[in-house]
């Protein structure tokens, strides 16, 4: 069995949206780019050929053992064999532009927006849309924290259709940029 074809991963299969999560970012030479969940390297190669370093973070060893072949000539692309909920975080500024696993949604933004040290700058994450809608509202103690500190807004929806194999919801592009940025 191929290893995308396992259940729960959805594979974001247009590259029109991959296209438009990294120019979004704005991620270029000399940035640091983490994509949690990195699957079979579907947005780690586009994401590595803007110049940036990216941190290829997955779970699963066969898609380690294929993303650690396919870039294997790219010093750009390190693959960190990790589950993302316990994977160091750096401490320079980085960047994610991601599509995770939607059952860790919560648990990841916990980590990346509940730092004391506020050294994610940006990130461009694939959420599902009704999560995406209850971020952005704002409506939690936790979530009006996150808003103080960033700006959390959905740039559009991403279909069902636009994933291998389809997944039964649409999804969202999650934007979030830390306030006062310089
Ligand atoms: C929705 S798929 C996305 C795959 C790829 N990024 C893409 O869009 O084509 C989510 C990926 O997260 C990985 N994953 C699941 N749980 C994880 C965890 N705790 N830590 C790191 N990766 C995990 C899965 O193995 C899968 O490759």
């Amino acid at each position: 069995m191929l290893p995308h074809a396992r259940t729960g991963v959805h594979v974001l299969s247009a590259h029109a949206v991959i296209r438009r999560l990294i120019r979004s970012s704005g991620v270029g030479p000399d940035d640091l780019v983490i994509d949690f969940g990195a699957g079979p390297g579907t947005i780690t190669a586009p994401l590595a050929a803007t110049g940036a370093r990216v941190l290829a973070v997955e779970r699963d060893v066969a898609f380690v053992h294929r993303l650690t072949r396919r870039f294997a000539d790219q010093p750009l692309v390190k693959v960190v064999h990790a589950d993302l909920r316990t994977v160091p975080l750096p401490g320079r500024d980085f960047s994610v532009v991601a599509n995770i696993p939607f059952a860790l949604s919560t648990v990841l933004l916990r980590r990346l927006l509940n730092r004391r040290r506020r050294s994610l700058a940006a990130a461009d994450l694939v959420v599902e849309w009704g999560f995406a809608q209850r971020i952005v509202a704002a409506r939690t103690p936790e979530t009006a924290k996150w808003s103080e500190k960033y700006e959390l807004r959905v740039a559009g929806r991403i279909r069902r259709t636009d994933f291998r194999p389809v997944p039964r919801v649409d999804s969202a592009h999650l934007v979030i940029r830390r306030r006062g940025r310089e």
